[in-house]
């Protein structure tokens, strides 16, 4: 059953067309959007929540049509971008917003039971927003959107402005709750890296539009288009001449064409990086680390794309 049904839909923003644009999120499925930045992902997601009107097609929810409903109707968890806490209210009483306004009884064991869920963050719950470190912020965020009864929760880049190691935590913080809760989720995302961990499938957007969708790693290990290989290359792209190719899509082969590396170093742990000759052309490569302390290889690209 699906849990969310986009179909043709399109919406303006300034002079910024979305759509038309098909999607859908199955129940329990975790569906990524990535494409670089100013594509429309944000709009995309507002437009669903109905905090900005369509132009044409429809948004179901659960079998209902919610194209026209009231945003706090559609039964929608969104944690935004900037988090939009409460900046008068402290962790504990942010998450606890939607449920006071409910008037549940059960809000304070219904906050502590989810920030208890949510590492370390029970440790934060008297603190002021601005107290928070980037982490918690999302966290609470994340919290006060999920502790009310939603039908699907939608996140804009959650992992956006976090550095290296706490992206790492959050993610599996997120994911493993997002997995507990069994819910279906949208998430913005703009790394290759968070759709590989997180998402079950995605969704590439360019320019207000749909270029393809697929798991991540059918994506990864078939991207249809230079754009798609660009941005599932969180190593980056190698070009010679007319061809572009990844560095995992380089091998080694005596039969190949002979590469005379003229510099080599790390690049990573897996791979390095070499300038030299390809064919009397200068080029840079990102080779696999097995090239390592070879003289003059020989190379193979397996596969490639005209530039
Ligand atoms: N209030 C606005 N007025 C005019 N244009 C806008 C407005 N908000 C967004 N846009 C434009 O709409 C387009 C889509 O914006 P959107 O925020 O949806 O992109 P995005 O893919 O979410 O980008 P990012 O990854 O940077 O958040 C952009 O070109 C942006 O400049």
């Amino acid at each position: 059953m699906k849990t969310l049904e986009v179909r043709d839909l399109s919406s303006r923003i300034g002079n910024f067309d979305l759509g038309p644009i098909d999607l859908s999120v199955e129940k329990g499925e975790i569906v990524g959007l990535i494409g670089p930045s100013g594509c429309g992902k944000t709009l995309l997601l507002r437009t669903i929540a109905g905090l900005q009107e369509p132009l044409s097609g429809s948004v179901t929810i659960n079998e209902d049509d919610v194209t026209f409903l009231e945003p706090h109707l559609r039964g929608l968890a969104f944690v935004f971008q900037d988090n939009a806490l409460f900046p008068h209210m402290d962790t504990h009483d942010n998450i606890a917003f939607p449920l006071s306004v409910m008037k549940d009884r059960e809000a304070d064991a219904k906050v502590s039971k989810r920030a208890g869920e949510l590492d370390g963050l029970s440790d934060y719950l008297d603190r002021w927003p601005k107290e928070l470190p980037a982490g918690m912020k999302k966290l609470t965020a994340f919290a006060r959107e999920t502790v009310k009864k939603f039908n699907l929760i939608m996140l804009d880049e959650p992992f956006e402005r976090l550095d290296k190691k706490i992206r790492i935590e959050m993610r599996s913080i997120i994911k493993r709750m997002l997995m507990a809760l069994g819910e279906s989720v949208l998430i913005v995302l703009n790394d290759p890296e968070d759709a590989m961990a997180i998402a079950d499938r995605v969704f590439i957007m360019d320019s207000g539009v749909v270029l393809r969708q697929g798991s991540p790693t059918e994506i990864y290990d078939e991207p249809n288009s230079l754009f798609v290989m660009e941005l599932f290359s969180a190593m980056g792209i190698n070009r010679v001449g007319g061809r572009a190719f990844r560095p995992q899509d380089v091998e080694l082969d005596d039969q190949g064409e002979e590469f005379n590396p003229e510099h080599c170093g790390p690049y990573d742990s897996k791979r390095i990086i070499c300038n030299g000759k390809l064919g009397g052309e200068d080029v840079t490569l990102m080779l696999p680390i097995e090239c390592r302390d070879m003289d003059s290889i020989f190379i193979r690209i397996t596969r490639f794309f005209d530039l």
